[in-house]
């Protein structure tokens, strides 16, 4: 099965656009394993437990596991994902870009060692530097393209004189996402939910590819107006929040609150369909 697939098969299963981002935080942890780095495999299997029947898609981010050392525990984590909920794609967060030979590396670290079912990337660099990933039959790959940060605006909002049409680098990159550089359909992008006129944009110019978009949640996106501008029947969406769910909780019960988050971004998300 394709990530693709994956992803389709499993957001119809739970009726669900929401990916739950797994970024363990240690001095946020409930209060009986705060600041304790060695239970965040715990932490994070438990909200897996927790929410795997209501999500489309796991999106762990690598630097809250690398900054601790701890790449042995997403290891465990994405090897219980796959034994509790085999059909819930897991996206890894990591924002690669770097020349060809060391992009195999990365690609190598997120498909082979961490056994991912799709990676974030960053498109800077150009196309040689993504490549690497698409040689991964069936994987994804999620472009940055108008990332959900205030400094988004630095270079994305930036047109391109020498483009005929002089299009906005984060349009332009949709364009390429869409077109050429997607050679097997394996090319998704990220489009920040606190930016709904510009997933507007982006699902204009790139009507099929899916969308991974964080920043509802902590970030304080627009939820509704992002359903609104980037949901397509037959194009999924990827609406991640991962410290409004993490965090919902501060005892004992955090993955029953984690729960409860969850489903009520869920429900949100599919009300605003329409
Ligand atoms: O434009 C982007 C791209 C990636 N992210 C990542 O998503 C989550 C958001 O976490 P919240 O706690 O829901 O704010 C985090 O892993 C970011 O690295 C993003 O926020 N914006």
């Amino acid at each position: 099965m394709t990530f693709l697939d994956l992803l389709r098969s499993a957001s119809v299963r739970h009726d669900s656009m929401l990916c739950v981002g797994l970024d363990p935080e240690p001095q946020r942890f409930p209060l009986h394993w705060r600041g304790d780095a060695a239970r965040m495999a715990d932490f994070c299997m438990a909200i897996v437990d927790a929410t795997a029947d209501r999500v489309c898609a796991f999106k762990p981010q690598i630097a809250y596991f690398a900054a601790h050392g701890a790449e042995a525990q997403l290891e465990r984590v994405i090897h219980h994902i796959r034994a509790v909920a085999p059909g819930v794609p897991v996206i890894l967060d990591a924002k690669r870009g770097d020349i060809g030979s060391t992009a195999e590396q990365y690609a190598r670290e997120a498909f082979e060692r961490y056994r991912a079912d799709a990676v974030t990337l960053s498109p800077f660099m150009g196309f040689d530097t993504v490549e690497p990933y698409l040689r991964y039959e069936g994987k994804g790959a999620f472009l940055l393209c108008r990332t959900s940060n205030p400094g988004g605006d630095d270079f994305q909002a930036q047109r391109l004189a020498d483009v005929p049409g002089q299009p906005r680098l984060f349009e332009h990159i949709a364009r390429l996402a869409q077109g050429s550089w997607n050679r097997n359909g394996q090319l998704g992008l990220v489009v920040g939910a606190t930016r709904p006129a510009e997933i507007e944009r982006v699902r204009a110019l790139a009507p099929t590819l899916p969308l991974l978009i964080p920043g509802v949640g902590a970030q304080g996106g627009d939820a509704d107006a992002t359903v609104r501008a980037g949901w397509r029947a037959d194009a999924p969406i990827v609406v991640n929040s991962s410290r409004a769910i993490l965090y919902a909780g501060s005892g004992p019960d955090f993955a029953t609150a984690a729960r409860a988050e969850a489903e009520r971004t869920r429900v949100q998300l599919n009300a605003a369909r329409g």
